[in-house]
């Protein structure tokens, strides 16, 4: 584990670190912090993932994820067209599309992954050259003003949340990088350098 920025660790071995995979529990600003990092950098390649669950009022379908049936993934898990993927929270199905994936990094251009520890391990082991950063809250309590601030799910939904956290920060030392979302500046600047796009 490592908490600072320097630029060669491990998972750099061979060439800069090409594939990031951002990993944290659920409302600790991970889809903030990659919003800020692609106003910055509006070319960034940031994988789309399918999911099984319903779009929120804010969500664009092939924008924030490609909303599909369950038959549809299940189908794109047959063909063998997922990277890796996972049922999250007990309930509904995400996965990383291969095909852009695969195609950017061919290219040699970075490419970043949102995706839960289920997920993350699995690409680990597919692609042992992936950075692996973890994103924390400041503090538990935090955490959960953050999800209900955010008002996106019901007490029910939230309760099941909060207990997949507290599996994923128990998980927090198998990462190459911790970054605590204090604030989104602070912590974009973090992934920024990571991910070798500052200079
Ligand atoms: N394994 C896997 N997890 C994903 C993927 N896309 C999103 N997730 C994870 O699914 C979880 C739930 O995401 P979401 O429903 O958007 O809720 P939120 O994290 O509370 O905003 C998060 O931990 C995401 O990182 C994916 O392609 N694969
Ligand atoms: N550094 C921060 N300080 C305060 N609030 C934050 C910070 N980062 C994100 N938030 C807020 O926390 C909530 C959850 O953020 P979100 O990006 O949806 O989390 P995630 O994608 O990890 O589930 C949102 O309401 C967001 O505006």
């Amino acid at each position: 584990m490592n908490h600072d920025c320097a630029a060669a660790s491990p998972s750099n071995a061979g060439g800069p670190a090409r594939l990031t995979v951002l990993v944290g529990p659920t409302a600790v600003g991970k889809g903030t912090i990659v919003a800020e990092l692609r106003r910055r950098h509006p070319d960034l390649f940031v994988s789309i993932s399918a999911t099984t669950r319903a779009p929120r009022s804010t969500e664009t379908d092939g924008v924030h994820y490609h909303f599909v049936s369950p038959e549809a993934f299940d189908e794109l898990v047959a063909q063998d067209q997922m990277l890796e993927w996972a049922t999250v929270h007990g309930t509904h199905r995400y996965g990383t599309p291969r095909g852009p994936v695969e195609a950017q990094l061919a290219s040699g251009r970075p490419a970043l992954l949102e995706i839960d520890l289920d997920g993350a391990r699995q690409v680990r082991r597919s692609m042992p050259q992936a950075q692996m950063v973890f994103v924390a809250p400041p503090s538990w309590e935090e955490l959960v003003a953050r999800l209900e601030g955010r008002g996106t799910e019901d007490s029910r939904e939230r309760e099941r949340r909060l207990a997949t956290a507290r599996v994923e920060l128990d998980a927090a030392a198998e990462f190459d990088h911790i970054i605590t979302n204090d604030t989104v500046a602070r912590a974009t600047d973090e992934l920024e350098s990571l991910m070798g796009l500052t200079g």
